[in-house]
């Protein structure tokens, strides 16, 4: 049955090499697409049961298998503000680190790094936001104590050579504060981006994004941040992570965030559902003929590994059309 069930799916997911879209009058598309896998971090930190800690190894190895060039394995943040994520240690010395794979894992201040460090880690990233309401409530402190926090983990990461990321939270909208202003974006963005972080994901925390929303804001942000170091990072709430991200590679962005199985959401964001699946993206960058070097076969194995071991149902769309036997 299984292999039945494996042979209907490689027919389904061979489907999207037949294009049925002519891209070129789709506007200038990048030729290759990094996608920074979320799952196993902003995937896993909203689940109320804790996971055990080789089944998140098992989830990471087998996203490695299946070819994602970033893993974004942990965060070392509290364990008192997030349970799910106290075995980060453990984690990131577990797993089998590919060559050419990337693991990058959150750190809010240096605490976080110093262990993240001591852990094994080659690359982090920070998190700050648009909005102060939400930065109190998901970091205890202000955007601008954010910044200073980060003053020292962008310090001692140059020391040690590690690669900074940084991600801008509630980039379309905030789930305290309402609307933001594309203005306000760019600001944090170049704030960031200027402390020495080498990539800025752009994240539609709570998912209230559409299409005119994130060219407005992505087009503030390119005044101030080079196309070529900005991400996109889209929660599915309203269904619209898609053809927000699609809005964004259209615009000259080729780093996008996603989420096995379309898990995720944000402790501190009340409504957050999953981030952008990996396997509808995969499939629609397939599709369009970028390449991603991702074996959408053996993500979607990875997808199904996971919502047996979460009890779960996918939230992929690509996931439930492949697995109709
Ligand atoms: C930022 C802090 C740590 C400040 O937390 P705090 O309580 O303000 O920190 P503090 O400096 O006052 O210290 C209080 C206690 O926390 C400890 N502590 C301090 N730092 C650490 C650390 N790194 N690891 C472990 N322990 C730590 C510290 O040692 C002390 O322990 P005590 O003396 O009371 O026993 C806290 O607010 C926190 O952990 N927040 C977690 C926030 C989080 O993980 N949010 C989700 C990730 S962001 C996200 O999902 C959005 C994103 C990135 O995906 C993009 C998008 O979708 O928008």
């Amino acid at each position: 049955m299984a292999s039945v069930r494996k042979a209907f799916r490689q027919r389904l997911v061979g489907l999207t090499s037949l294009r049925a879209v002519s891209t070129s009058s789709m506007g200038t598309l990048p030729k290759r697409v990094k996608i920074v896998e979320v799952g196993p971090r902003d995937g896993l930190q909203n689940e109320k049961s804790i996971v055990p800690t080789p089944v998140k190894i098992r989830l990471i190895d087998m996203l490695s298998e299946a070819g994602l060039p970033v893993i974004e394995a942990t965060s070392f943040v509290s364990p008192k503000w997030v349970p799910q994520m106290a075995d980060h240690s453990d984690v990131l010395k577990g797993i089998q680190k590919f060559p050419g794979i990337n693991y990058p894992v959150l750190t809010p201040n240096m605490k976080g790094f110093e262990e993240a460090v001591a852990a094994g880690a080659k690359e982090v990233s920070v998190f700050s936001a648009v909005s102060e309401l939400f930065t109190r409530k998901n970091a205890n402190c202000s955007i601008e104590e954010s910044f200073q926090r980060f003053a020292g983990v962008m310090q001692a990461a140059q020391a040690a050579s590690i690669s900074v990321r940084g991600y801008v939270s509630c980039a379309l909208g905030c789930p305290y504060e309402g609307k933001v202003s594309p203005a306000k974006v760019a600001e944090v963005a170049k704030k960031l981006y200027s402390m020495g972080c080498y990539e800025i994901s752009l994240g539609d925390t709570i998912g209230v994004g559409t299409p005119g929303l994130m060219k407005d804001m992505l087009t503030a942000v390119m005044h101030e941040v080079p196309v070529t170091a900005l991400a996109v990072h889209c929660h599915d709430t309203y269904g619209q992570a898609l053809a927000n991200t699609l809005v964004a590679l259209q615009m000259g962005v080729s780093v996008v965030d996603s989420s096995v199985a379309g898990l995720g959401g944000c402790p501190y964001a009340k409504g957050a559902s999953g981030n952008l699946a990996t396997e509808d993206l995969v499939y629609m960058l397939n599709g369009l003929g970028i390449h991603t070097g991702v074996n959408l076969q053996k993500l979607l194995e990875a997808g199904d590994f996971i919502c047996q071991a979460l009890n779960r149902k996918t939230s992929s769309k690509v996931a439930q059309a492949t697995c109709k036997l």
